[in-house]
């Protein structure tokens, strides 16, 4: 049974969640009214998965930082809000390497780091915005990695954004090594160790998708409760789409093999005898949410995407829907991470679709002038 609150006030100014005591009480049949997240972590997700109470209170406190993320990406008075409602407000960031974050980046990492620490379930998280894994306690459970929010460098156009998280067991092996180390290493987990991942998509509806190791379900955020109702459950992808998602304008800087997959799906001429669509967004988690939805294939062939905090989590998440995530030769769940902000190219999608793509062998970008935008 859970003894501590599951909830913290986040204190949204639009929308107030009802709180609700205790996991516990979640575990009869909603008597009215779709699933709520807490109903849906208190059943068990199938023979050998049920959600235990720790991975429960983690999960419910990453979905209040979420909600208050959802709040600040859609406020008129932007980053200014975001920095009163975030705990530490900004500060300097270490540059290893990464691309220079944008204020709300920094307000979206704050706002998950306070409510991974409120929830006292995590020994350690390891962020997009961090040079370094940041640890919080050293009896935590849990391991958190996160892009806090993906897709930012739109964000003045109101394109969508996400936030992307997966979750591991701490490694208690590693627990008399320095703090550093141990940090380091929790979080350079290989992807099938994954105990559960998620993303939040912030677009004309905030949607909550998550796996816990059995099925790909999406909670969208009903604004009148302040609750996140489960509205997709068990998706499957459709094993073919007719989409694919690319930054095309680098068709020049494309090896053969991808240049010469995209030419014959757009003619029609692939296993699959009909003309593609192109789709790109350039904001990861909408163009990955929408190819889960549709189908086909969303890629990004250049090496620019985290294996740690953004492929890893989202390739979880769509094997558990039935596709495939890919860096073009191998199957991202079973790379091993050796550093947190490790780059590489990202193709995720319908199992056909990715089986086709993968044919062709020579897929991944290697050129790359720097690009601007
Ligand atoms: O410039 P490209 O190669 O099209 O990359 C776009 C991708 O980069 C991202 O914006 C993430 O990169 P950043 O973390 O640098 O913003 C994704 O959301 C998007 O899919």
């Amino acid at each position: 049974m859970i003894k501590s609150p599951l909830f913290f006030s986040p204190s949204l100014p639009f929308s107030k969640p009802r709180a609700k005591p205790l996991l516990s009480s979640f575990s009869a049949k909603s008597q009215m009214g779709p699933q709520t997240l807490l109903e849906f972590m208190s059943r068990p997700q199938s023979d050998s998965i049920s959600i235990g109470d720790d991975l429960a209170i983690l999960v419910t406190h990453l979905q209040s930082a979420c909600k208050r993320i959802s709040s600040v990406v859609s406020s008129p008075f932007g980053s200014e809000f975001g920095r009163s409602l975030a705990a530490g407000g900004d500060g300097p960031v270490s540059d290893s390497g990464r691309d220079k974050p944008k204020p709300l980046d920094l307000v979206s990492n704050d706002i998950i780091l306070s409510s991974l620490r409120s929830s006292g379930k995590v020994a350690v998280m390891a962020s997009e915005e961090d040079g370094e894994p940041v640890w919080l306690t050293d009896n935590g459970p849990f391991v958190v990695v996160t892009d806090p929010l993906d897709g930012s460098r739109n964000i003045d156009a109101s394109i969508p954004t996400g936030t992307i998280f997966g979750i591991y067991s701490r490694l208690s092996e590693l627990d008399h090594l320095p703090v550093e180390e141990k940090a380091q290493l929790n979080s350079l987990q290989r992807g099938t160790r994954l105990l559960a991942a998620g993303y939040v998509l912030y677009s004309s509806a905030t949607i909550l998708c998550i796996s816990f190791g059995s099925g790909t379900h999406a909670f969208t955020l009903d604004h009148s409760t302040g609750e996140f109702v489960l509205t997709h459950p068990t998706i499957r992808i459709p094993p073919r789409g007719q989409i694919y998602s690319v930054n095309d304008a680098r068709y020049f800087d494309w090896p053969d093999g991808l240049r010469q997959y995209i030419d014959t799906i757009r003619q029609g001429k692939g296993k699959f005898p009909k003309k593609y669509s192109a789709r790109y967004i350039c904001s990861l988690v909408a163009d990955l949410h929408r190819t889960l939805m549709y189908g086909g294939v969303v890629m990004n062939p250049r090496d620019h995407l985290r294996l740690v905090y953004e492929a890893n989590p989202l390739s979880f998440l769509v094997e558990h829907a039935g596709g495939r995530g890919s860096d073009g030769k191998t199957r991202i769940l079973s790379i091993q991470p050796v550093k947190l902000h490790q780059r590489l190219p990202l193709f995720m999608g319908s199992s056909e679709d990715m089986h086709e793509l993968e044919s062709y062998d020579n897929i991944q970008q290697k050129v790359n002038p720097g690009y601007e935008v």
